[in-house]
This record gives structure tokens, sequence and C-alpha cells, in this order.
């Protein structure tokens, strides 16, 4: 059991708007750009999200912590968000798995949080005014001097933070024993989530985890069966080392599939454009259509930006025709691509996810069946 809530609190959102609430986690400074999460679960998954990396995220979930934190739900080895808005922190946790509070976890690491009761209020006004920069201070108690601060801060448009969060050397994932491995698959880490590389050597890929500035070369050189391009932190717009590998894996011809960042490199790659949404789509209750089973799916979701795409049919690309795959039901935002002759699509949702829902895990066994259908290397 611990003391969940502690002194004062300040947050500062960079339209001027002021709500103050009591230290949570560690007390301190952080700044970043302020989102909301509807999930209703999966707190530590949504924690440990590298691709939340300089993000301050508010939960709309009024009581978080209940289950605490334990050791195997973690999506990478560290919490990543900036700082961490809550409602009301659970005071106890009360699960078998729990190794921890996750007051406790949020002080081990560092990191900040605040706990206010207006965190409605301050959707709403997220939803009308959109993401934007912010500051959560437990030291500072005027919230003139801060909101200066916050305006010093760099947008998270034009933000280019692969390279903040990935892998420094490559490792490679094994397929668990007892399952073959049939595929090798080599993984662009933009922010890879654990869950991710286990969903794939579980279907028997042997998963080469490489750094974000791969190039096509060094990804080429491992001659894989299939190439992945991860999810991850910033603005698609900012990531032209990974675009280019993009291409040259295109250009190969080798299976490709991407998750989230990797959905907008490879519109990017394509030629599409991509942009700032308002206050984009972060939690676990997102649905989107398969434009061709017309089949919709709830899926979970993390993003701020999106690709620009025809969605009313096929249409041409440096690299063939290609297709929407699936479109967002709540705001008809792209939320997948596929090429028509070619073995290459990508989704700007998250199939691998960790806390649910599986509606979308079939996405793995669709990138297994591109590999599998490629024709075998002729003999030596
Ligand atoms: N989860 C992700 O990969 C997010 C991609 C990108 N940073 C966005 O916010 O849209």
């Amino acid at each position: 059991m611990s003391e969940a809530t502690g002194g004062p609190a300040i947050l500062v959102l960079e339209d001027g708007r002021v709500f103050r609430g009591r230290s949570f986690g560690a007390p301190g400074e952080t700044f970043g750009e302020i989102v909301f999460n509807t999930g209703m679960t999966g707190y530590q998954e949504t924690l440990t999200d590298p691709s939340y990396h300089r993000q301050i995220v508010v939960m709309t979930a009024p009581h978080v912590g209940n289950t605490g934190i334990n050791d195997d739900d973690p999506e990478s080895g560290r919490i990543w968000v900036a700082g961490y808005v809550v409602r009301e922190p659970a005071r106890i946790s009360s699960n078998w798995r729990a190794e921890r509070t996750l007051d406790e976890e949020l002080r081990r690491q560092g990191v900040v949080g605040i706990a206010l009761t207006g965190t409605r209020a301050l959707t709403r006004h997220l939803r009308d005014k959109g993401a934007m920069r912010a500051a959560v201070s437990t030291v500072e108690t005027d919230p003139e001097r801060l909101l200066a601060r916050v305006l010093e801060q760099p947008p998270m448009a034009g933000a280019d933070l692969a390279g903040e969060v990935s892998t420094d050397t490559p490792y490679e994932v094994l397929p668990p024993e007892g399952t073959e491995a049939r595929f090798h698959v080599a993984a662009v880490d933009l922010g890879i989530k654990a869950m991710t590389s286990r969903r794939l050597s579980e279907r028997g890929c042997r998963v080469t985890v490489l750094p974000s500035d791969a190039t096509a070369e060094d990804i080429l050189a491992l001659d894989p069966d299939g190439v992945f391009f991860s999810n991850g932190p910033g603005d698609p717009a900012a990531a032209d080392v990974p675009v280019a590998a993009v291409r040259g894996v295109l250009d190969a011809g080798k299976p490709l599939f991407g998750i989230c960042f990797g959905n907008q490199l490879l519109g990017r790659a394509l030629g599409l454009g991509t942009y700032k949404l308002p206050f984009g789509h972060r939690g676990v209750n997102q649905p989107v259509i398969d434009t061709r089973s017309r089949k919709v799916a709830i899926t979970s979701q993390n993003h701020g930006f999106a690709v620009d795409a025809p969605l009313d049919g096929p249409f041409d690309t440096p690299y063939g025709r290609a297709e929407v795959s699936h479109i967002g039901l709540n705001d008809q935002v792209v939320e997948g691509l596929r090429l028509l002759d070619r073995p290459v699509f990508s989704v700007q949702f998250h199939p691998e996810a960790a806390a649910g829902p599986h509606d979308a895990a079939e996405l793995f066994d669709e990138f297994i069946d591109l590999m599998s259908a490629q024709p075998a290397p002729a003999a030596e």
C-alpha cells in the first residue's frame, strides 16, 4: 500500500489553461505534448510504449493503477511517457501478478505525474483545441512562469524522435521452444514494442531487430524473408532515413509489413503525404473497417499523425497500384495501405495489442502467408 497522492502540482497548457492537482509519482517538472488515451485497461503497456516518448498522457479512465505493476507486461525496458495525468490513482494494487504499485513505479523511474479531478474537462478541452505543448510541475507554483517555458519547447510537428528510442545494436528474438524458425524477419526498430516481436516469433519467425538508422543495404544484407517497420514516436514527415530504407526494400521486392509509424513511412515511400490529426487516436476501442471484406474490427491505436490517401479506390504509386485497406469509422482517417501487385501492406492501428482487443491479430498471419508465398531461392 502506498500513499498515491502528494503535495500540490500544476498542469499548464500552451494556450494558458491551468489545472491544479496533487503530485503523483515522482515530484519534479516535465514538458511534452499533452494527449489523451481512452483505454480502460493496459496502462502498463501505455506507459512503456516508446511511441509516447515526449508526450504527457492523460487517462480518461477515472481510476488508474488498480492492478499495480508487474514485470511481464512492459512493452520496452522503461517508461517512455514524459508525464502522466490521472483522475484518481489507485491507493492499493490488487492483483496476484503485481510487484509494485503504479505510484512506486513512477517514482522509481522518475516519471512526474499529477492527479486531478478535472480529467474530463481537460479531455474535452484537448478534443476542442487539439493536442498541444504542456508542463506538469510540483516545483513551480506560478503558472505564468511555467507557461513561458512551455512556449520554449519544440512542437511535436517536425520532431524526428525514432533515434532516441531505438536499439543501439541489432538483437535477435527467437521462436519459443518447440516452434520451428521458418522465416527470418528483419524488423526496423523505430520504437518497437516487445509484443510485436513476440507475435512474429510465436508464428515461427526469427526476428532480427535493427536500429532505426538501418539502411536498405543493412536490411537486405541479412537476406530476410520479410521486412517489418515498427511503430515509433515523432512526425513521419521528419523520418527521411527510414523512408529511404522502405523504398530500398520495395525496390528489392521483399514482403513488407508496417505498423503505425511503419504505415506512415510506407505511405511516404509511395509518394503520399502525412498530416497531424487534431487530437489523434489513442485507446483500445477504435473501430476500423476493412475496405475489401467490409468487416469491422475494434482496434488498439496510438497515433497523432495520419496518411493522406484517396479513400475511394485504388490509386497509382511508383510501386504500382495501391489502395487504402482500412478506414477509421470515427473520422474516416486512413488506417491501412496495401499494394495490389506486391506482397506489401501496413496498418495504422496495433494488431499486436497486448492489452487487447485481438480482432486484428490475423494480420500477423497475413504477413506469414505473404512470406510463405514467395518462391524458394534458386538452388546453388
Ligand atoms: N504509435 C506510433 O507508431 C505513432 C506514430 C506517430 N508518431 C504518430 O503519432 O502518429
